[in-house]
């Protein structure tokens, strides 16, 4: 009898530990599915403020100390948050805001749009707000920029109303004005059609995990159509998990976010939490004499944040000029 209630005890240890450990796992949740994001509140798009605390709580902002979130459903029905990220050390222009963060998140998740957005930031309560003109700008990148829905909230209302990204940016410089009719937009499938440069070494031809390959696959998702500098990172942190990004270009230019930077949203959103130090190795491909080259800017961002030996190299890319003419009369 005396073993009893040890044994209801360690049961009762177990399955609150199983809990926790579920809790643990949740709390780094960037992405949710219809359903997840429902069992979380957000059961219209209305709803989208449920998730707001959540995607607060990831922020990463050691330097302002601003924790801003935003939470956008995007044409699948999934749910994503996005997050402010500061790099202590670099200059302010390298940070990330979180409209910002959410999309590169939605391109590096093959979502094809994004429809609704809520943006808050946590002061001693929360407090919906608007994208900054940076995100504005950048957000008209993404195909179908024309149905994205922007959360309306001042504090005294309960809901708030959603409002077209067209009445935030009424006078815009678009894609529209510079690219031919037709051009495939941010979000929208891509193939850059580039290969390993020969001074790249051995290429492999089946998923593998070298970081060059994956900085590669990165690369021809790579939106650079003002520019054509396409260009892709590849990351490795000290428990051997990978993580990718591409280059995602503006129309304005400096709205544009680099490959690293990229990069560093898959790692946010992946790595559970772990600091930037954790990274280990990086592999960046770009074309040799790219018009925008990435490689000393990459250098510079590494060199300040990830681990102090972190391996860096940097490989080279051409246009299969044969499979371009395919893919562009696919087109
Ligand atoms: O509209 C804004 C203004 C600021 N920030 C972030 C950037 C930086 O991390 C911190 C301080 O500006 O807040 C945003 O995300 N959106
Ligand atoms: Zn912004």
């Amino acid at each position: 009898m005396a073993q009893r209630p040890n044994l209801l005890s360690h049961f009762q240890n177990l399955v609150v530990e199983s809990q926790n450990r579920a809790m643990a796992q949740d709390k780094y949740k960037f992405v949710f599915t219809a359903n997840e994001a429902a069992s979380e509140g957000v059961t219209e798009p209305i709803r989208l403020p449920k998730l707001i605390r959540k995607a607060m709580s990831l922020a990463r902002g050691p330097i302002s100390k601003y924790k801003i979130g935003a939470v956008g459903r995007a044409s699948s029905g999934r749910v994503y948050l996005g997050v402010n990220v500061e790099f202590p050390g670099l200059p302010l222009h390298h940070s990330i805001h979180p409209e910002q963060f959410l999309v590169t998140n939605l391109a590096l998740n093959s979502e094809k749009g994004l429809r609704q957005l809520a943006v808050a930031i946590s002061n001693d309560c929360i407090e919906f707000g608007v994208p900054c003109g940076n995100c504005r700008q950048f957000l008209l990148e993404t195909s179908n920029e024309v149905d994205i829905k922007i959360l309306l909230k001042s504090k005294h209302e309960a809901e708030g109303s959603f409002g077209k990204l067209k009445l935030l940016l009424p006078y815009r410089f678009s894609p529209d004005d510079v690219l031919p009719k037709g051009s495939p937009l941010l979000l929208e499938k891509r193939d850059n059609c580039l290969i390993l440069s020969r001074s790249a070494g051995e290429i492999c031809s089946s998923d593998c995990s070298h970081l060059k390959c994956k900085a590669l696959a990165a690369a021809n998702n790579s939106f650079s159509p003002y520019t054509d500098s396409p260009s892709g990172v590849a990351l490795r942190d000290e428990d051997g998990i990978l993580y990718r990004g591409w280059y995602i270009e503006s129309v304005a230019y400096s709205p544009s976010l680099g490959p690293v930077q990229a990069a560093l949203v898959d790692f946010v959103a992946r790595s559970r939490g772990k600091g930037f130090d954790k990274i280990v190795e990086a592999v960046l491909v770009e074309k040799n004499n790219a018009r925008v080259s990435q490689e000393a800017t990459a250098k510079m961002i590494l060199d300040t944040i990830a681990a102090p030996n972190c391996d860096f190299k940097v490989f080279h890319c051409d246009v299969d000029f044969q499979k371009s003419i395919l893919v562009n009369s696919d087109r």
